[in-house]
């Protein structure tokens, strides 16, 4: 058994487009043997011009091929300085980091064939820039490979849920509410074969669009609005019909579907309602989508006792009430309760999916992604100076 200690900086810059997420971890082990030690973790705010540039690439009207091309390197020396500020904060020598552990930025997630495209993602901050700028060697673009081999390409972080999470004696749901919301079951004393995921559908997304145009602010913080708002029964009607909440797993979505154009076509219809009822009932239809998910796919096939949350939707105070008044026979934990920080969590993740590419373990879960079968995850950067 290889019980070598690697230091992995681990990537995550998610669908809120909030900021990098950067975690400097200890990883001992490989598999079911990981042992992972969270030594720093920061979040590097993109800056407003930053965030501008990257809604407008991932805005097919508004993008263009020299912007993608540029704020790919761009983001590279962003991501880079993330590297560099979470091991200067704990006095960690860079030259100590045996690896980083890179998600990149999504700009375009294309999960299943659509009239003119092929099933494809893009995910963008060049890696070679990444380990030129720390002198270390890089390991990125993990989706590529899930869906070259048929897969949706995401989600991937349940398989790093399972060597974590995983429980002998009860069935637990791990509810990531980012941008877009992910769930990851784990049967009791469940084997990776048995282990499912999916995007349930939006998490934070229309509710920080909302709380931009309104209040000029990135979110709702900890679900100030929405607890002044009243939710509208009609609206919430139409926003449940909405085919993705139905739709069987495997299954993944994204900023596409519930971004910017979404919010519009909202707004063209609903403008009548005050913006603090708009925000409640799009955060209601937020955990009530959650829910719906859980009875249909879920709750009839596992007894689960226990959610355990993550991801920046774990702060929305109105969300989590209104979600433990939803699923009322689940008590709801953080991912905090068990040792891994809320918000570091998929950071963490994403430096346990480079280690496990240097132990060439199949990292994806075709149960979750869809894919023809499990598969080494990552394209590998060197850093080799040869001087
Ligand atoms: N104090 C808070 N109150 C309310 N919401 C918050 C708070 N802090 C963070 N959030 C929400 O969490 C979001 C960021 O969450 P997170 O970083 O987990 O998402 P992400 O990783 O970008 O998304 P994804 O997991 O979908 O890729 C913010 O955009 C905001 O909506
Ligand atoms: C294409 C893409 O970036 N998908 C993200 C997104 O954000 C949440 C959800 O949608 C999930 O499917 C995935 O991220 C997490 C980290 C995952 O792969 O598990």
């Amino acid at each position: 058994m290889n019980m070598e200690e690697k230091f992995i900086v681990g990537l995550m810059s998610g669908t809120s487009v909030d900021g990098i997420d950067a975690a400097l971890t200890r990883i001992i082990g490989s598999g079911n043997n990981t042992k992972v030690e969270v030594l720093n973790f920061i979040t590097l705010d993109y800056s407003k011009e930053m965030r501008g540039k990257i809604f407008q690439a991932m805005d097919p009207e508004r993008s263009s091929t020299p912007l993608i091309c540029s704020l790919n390197f761009e983001l590279g020396y962003c991501f880079a300085d993330a590297v560099k500020k979470v091991c200067r904060d704990v006095q960690f020598e860079l030259k100590r980091l045996n690896a980083v552990g890179s998600h990149g930025q999504t700009i375009y997630h294309i999960p299943q064939s659509e009239s003119t495209y092929i099933p494809s993602t893009l995910q963008i901050g060049e890696p070679a820039v990444i380990a030129y700028q720390t002198k270390t060697s890089v390991i990125s673009n993990f989706r590529v490979m899930d869906m070259a081999a048929g897969g949706q390409g995401a989600p991937l972080v349940p398989y790093i849920d399972y060597l974590l999470f995983k429980n002998q004696h009860k069935a637990v749901a791990l509810q990531n509410i980012g941008g877009i919301s992910n769930v990851t079951v784990l049967p009791e004393n469940c084997s990776l074969e048995d282990v499912y995921a999916f995007d349930t559908g939006p998490g934070n997304m229309i509710i920080d669009e909302l709380v931009r145009r309104f209040y000029g602010i990135n979110y709702d913080p900890n679900g100030k609005y929405a607890k002044q708002g009243e939710i509208s029964q009609p609206l919430l009607n139409e926003m449940m019909e909405d085919p993705y909440i139905k739709q069987f797993p495997p299954k993944t979505t994204g900023r596409e579907s519930y971004g910017k154009a979404y919010v519009d076509r909202l707004l063209e219809s609903w403008r009548r309602l005050s913006p603090n009822d708009l925000i409640a009932t799009a955060t209601y239809f937020t955990a009530k989508s959650i829910a719906q998910n859980y009875e249909n796919f879920i709750l009839s096939k596992h007894k689960i006792e226990e959610i355990i949350v993550s991801g920046g939707g774990s702060y929305n105070q109105a969300l989590m009430t209104w979600l433990d008044i939803l699923l009322p026979q689940l008590s709801i934990k953080t991912a905090g309760d068990y040792g891994v920080a809320s918000d570091a969590k998929e950071a963490v993740a994403f430096a346990i999916l480079a280690n496990e590419f240097f132990s060439k373990h199949s990292a994806n879960v075709p149960m979750a992604t869809g894919a023809e079968k499990s598969i080494v995850l990552g394209n590998w950067t060197p850093y080799i100076d040869q001087k």
